[in-house]
């Protein structure tokens, strides 16, 4: 096979002239920086002979002038390296790709690797108690980014974000397109936020959820919050059993939840989960229910379409009551995967929402009575147990 064949493509990342700082074309060379393809990827740096194809473009710095939140002292420019996020990549990215593009770009930081499940919190929080502008640049999934705004003041803060996916899902930085381009080219934009409060013996992991990372029986999130056979996936799919199955979990947790063998259950398929809800109209006063989504993003992976209509700052809920699993897959997931066309679908309760209160869980398992919020879940006690979901504040974003 040809090398140029079995070589992976490279990203391209930006492109300048390094003598020319006015950008006029004197003729000379551009310089291109690209993420290799290899796994992990490193910093290619290569000469651009004219004429430069037109999709780079869109890539042009200049590294005299870099965008504000590349000009701020080391001191006020963090990365936050997530040691056990996804594959457990993330030390290699920083080594191989982004610590040479920072250094190459003249970008001073400060570096902070994780070394507990409460690490990302706590920098957060000690970074943010200085009171002045931030960049934070976090090498972590959707789980790392909800330790994240956990840890920010509610109060409006001065901090930005940059979120690069090295988790399994990646389902924030895929919805909102996010990736090293975004640090270079990228502007802090405000993003929704939902706080989801929980009754008292609320469990997160099997701990009471005060005394979980969060410190308090609320969880902010920015993705989705879900009940049914949505937060039954996701749970599954972070307990210790499934998780080390990487992005394959999902299915194996679904095909489960499917045939109703999942953990434990006595194989009788899919059925619906049991609950009241309040604050979605599509409910219509029944405790019967398969699907409930709040959205803040219109998309979990780039082809996989949850809500078309969340997008700027609007959020969405999605609501099915008691239908089959195969009805589930073939309107949801086949509806998601054909571009969002399963909100157009009888079935799908689809409203502009402020968020919902489900209380009331009848189910005895405990996986029937998750309520997922983004990577996490938090299992509400049967019967007088609840949860409520409440969109209000936001967060910096470099989008
Ligand atoms: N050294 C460490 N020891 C223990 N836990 C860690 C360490 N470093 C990071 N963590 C935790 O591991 C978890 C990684 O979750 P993250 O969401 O980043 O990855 P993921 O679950 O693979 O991806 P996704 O949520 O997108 O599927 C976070 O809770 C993070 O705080």
């Amino acid at each position: 096979m040809a090398d140029s064949e079995s070589k992976p493509a490279s990203t391209p990342l930006a492109i300048f002239r390094p003598n020319n700082l006015n950008n006029d074309d004197d003729g000379s060379d551009y310089i291109l920086l690209a993420a290799s393809g290899a796994s992990p990827p490193t910093l290619e740096v290569s000469n651009l002979e004219q004429p430069i194809s037109e999709s780079l473009w869109s890539l042009i710095i200049d590294p005299a002038n870099l965008p504000p939140h590349l000009k701020l002292p080391a001191s006020q420019v963090h990365i936050i390296i997530s040691t056990n996020s996804g594959l457990k990549t993330a030390q290699n990215y920083y080594d191989g790709l982004l610590s040479p593009l920072l250094s190459y770009l003249r970008v001073l930081h400060t570096t902070h690797v994780t070394d507990s499940p409460s690490s990302i919190a706590e920098l957060t929080t000690k970074i943010t108690s200085n009171g002045v502008e931030n960049l934070i640049i976090l090498l972590s999934g959707d789980t790392g980014v909800t330790e994240y705004i956990n840890a920010l003041p509610i109060t409006p803060q001065k901090t930005t974000v940059c979120v690069l996916p090295l988790g399994t899902a990646n389902a924030f930085a895929s919805a909102h397109g996010l990736g090293l381009k975004t640090l270079l080219h990228g502007k802090p934009t405000l993003f929704p936020t939902f706080t989801a409060t929980f009754s008292p013996g609320s469990r997160e992991n099997g701990q009471p959820l005060t005394e979980s990372l969060t410190k308090t029986s609320s969880i902010r999130g920015c993705v989705v919050a879900s009940y049914g056979f949505h937060a039954s996936i996701v749970g599954g799919s972070e307990t210790p059993e499934y998780r080390k199955h990487g992005i394959n979990k999902f299915k194996m947790v679904a095909e489960e939840v499917m045939k109703g063998t999942f953990l434990g259950g006595a194989g009788n398929g899919f059925q619906p989960y049991n609950a009241t809800v309040k604050g979605v109209e599509a409910v219509k006063g029944g405790t019967k229910h398969s699907y409930l989504m709040l959205a803040l993003v219109d998309r979990m992976e780039p082809t996989f379409v949850i809500s078309p209509k969340s997008r700027d700052g609007q959020v969405w809920a999605l609501y099915t009551g008691d239908i089959s699993g195969k009805d589930l897959i073939d309107t949801l997931i086949m509806g998601a995967y054909a571009g969002g066309k399963h909100v157009e679908h009888e079935v799908v309760g689809y409203e502009e929402s402020k968020g919902f209160r489900i209380e009331k869980m009848e189910d005895k398992e405990p996986w029937k009575r998750w309520i997922c919020v983004d990577g996490r879940f938090v299992e509400v006690p049967k019967d007088e147990g609840w949860a409520e979901v409440k969109v209000e504040g936001g967060f910096n974003v470099l989008a």
